[in-house]
């Protein structure tokens, strides 16, 4: 309870960050920044009193290339490896008896694709977004795949090094992040195949689309799951990658609600300036979970997808998208609302109305802390993701602890 006071301690009403998602620039004032700043101080003395030091793993450097691979498909030598040491195990090692299938790379045609996806039927659409129409296809091994199918339109413009970056992609393996089997390069078509995640993504369950809803365990479990995910890809990646679109439609879920962060890297895959340096002329990525920061100086580092993380983690806590105008405009931006609630002292009515049972407030309160910590309008004040991790960890087993679970 002391250390609720402790951050709420601090807080006017006016000194609210200038981070609304929204606003155009982010001219957040410096009077405000160094209030938040502070405030995000006092949290990191009580909430990560650990130095982190950032650790790059050096992978193996396999990258083999099927030498007929060129103008179709891919076989790409999957480079398995352990899942990093440093970073706890996800929950669900633990409670769930792990009941391995090992995914394989597939090994596509054009015309196999084709079959595949029944000539691309709108049936067998699953999707849309950015990069293109994504296809649920069921492959002659009778292994299910989604298929995503790069819109026309992009073809001129995609990068000359596809077939590169995707084989970078498809070295990955970690049971957070949506495996990346394949792709086809063949003519006029760019597609890429990756593992079917069955379970609908996380903004679904948040929306209530997919029967049960989440319950607290379930929602801590998943920022954890995302968390390694996001972590991997920073630290332990061949080639380190920042996701840049974080958000909730880019999580997918398993039978077992086992989160799958999907679309890293894709960033790379589609119409880009040369980005080698991480210094863009355009910002990508989708309003409301976009890095103040990033978008005032362009310049792209892991603290962005942390940035992200953080408007995600409230978003799993609340239920509410990060922005939402159908709410009364105090309301609007999910950021702001919830972190002037929470100075107030209302973390405990942050907390989604839909999740029925009644959360330890010194969780919630924890949890937001890390998110809002996430979230700080200045890169420098933000964890890295792997603490991040390590810190929900601690959460949650404080949450085993508590006299209230289940
Ligand atoms: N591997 C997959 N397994 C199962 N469903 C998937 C898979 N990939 C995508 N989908 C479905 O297709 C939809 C569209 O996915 P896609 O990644 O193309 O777009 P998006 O993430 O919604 O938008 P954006 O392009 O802005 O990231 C997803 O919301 C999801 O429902």
């Amino acid at each position: 309870m002391g250390r609720r006071k402790l951050l709420q301690e601090p807080k006017k009403k006016d000194d609210e960050p200038d981070h609304d998602p929204k606003a155009k620039r982010y001219s957040a004032s410096t009077e405000a920044g160094i209030v938040v700043s502070g405030f995000f101080l006092t949290c990191c003395v009580f909430i990560c009193p650990c130095v982190y030091k950032k650790k790059r793993e050096t992978a193996p450097s396999v990258l083999t290339k099927d030498p007929n691979s060129s103008d179709s498909t891919f076989p790409l030598d999957m480079n398995v490896r352990a899942p990093p040491e440093k970073v706890p195990p996800s929950p669900s090692i633990v409670s769930i008896s792990p009941n391995l299938i090992r995914i394989e790379p597939v090994h596509l045609n054009m015309a196999q694709v084709t079959r595949a996806t029944r000539n691309f039927s709108p049936a067998l659409q699953i999707g849309e977004g950015g990069f293109g129409t994504v296809y649920k296809a069921q492959l002659d091994s009778g292994q299910v795949v989604a298929i995503k199918r790069a819109k026309k339109e992009h073809f001129e413009n995609l990068q000359t090094e596809f077939s590169s970056e995707v084989e970078l992609l498809a070295k990955i393996d970690h049971r957070n992040l949506v495996r990346l089997l394949g792709y086809v390069d063949k003519g006029n078509e760019r597609l890429i195949i990756t593992e079917y995640v069955p379970n609908g993504t996380l903004r679904d369950h948040l929306d209530g689309q997919r029967g049960k809803i989440l319950d607290f365990n379930q929602r801590l479990e998943i920022a954890i799951d995302i968390a390694h995910g996001l972590t991997y890809l920073h630290l332990y990646a061949e080639k380190q990658i920042i996701h840049r679109d974080v958000k909730s439609s880019n999580i997918l879920l398993t039978e077992s609600l086992r989160a799958k962060v999907a679309d890293f890297g894709f960033a790379r895959l589609g119409p880009m300036d040369s980005d080698q340096t991480h210094i863009s002329t355009k910002v990508k990525g989708t309003v409301g979970y976009l890095d103040p920061e990033y978008m005032k100086t362009y310049q792209l580092t892991t603290k962005s997808d942390v940035y992200s993380f953080g408007i995600l983690l409230i978003e799993i806590l609340t239920g509410r998208r990060p922005v939402d105008l159908r709410r009364p405009v105090e309301e609007r931006v999910t950021l702001r609302w919830a972190f002037r609630k929470f100075n107030e002292g209302h973390a405990v009515q942050l907390a989604d109305q839909m999740m029925e049972e009644v959360v330890d407030a010194d969780l919630l309160v924890k949890m937001f802390a890390l998110a809002f910590q996430c979230a700080a309008p200045v890169r420098n004040d933000r964890p890295e993701m792997k603490s991040v991790g390590e810190q929900l960890w601690a959460i949650r087993a404080d949450y085993l602890k508590s006299p209230r679970r289940g």
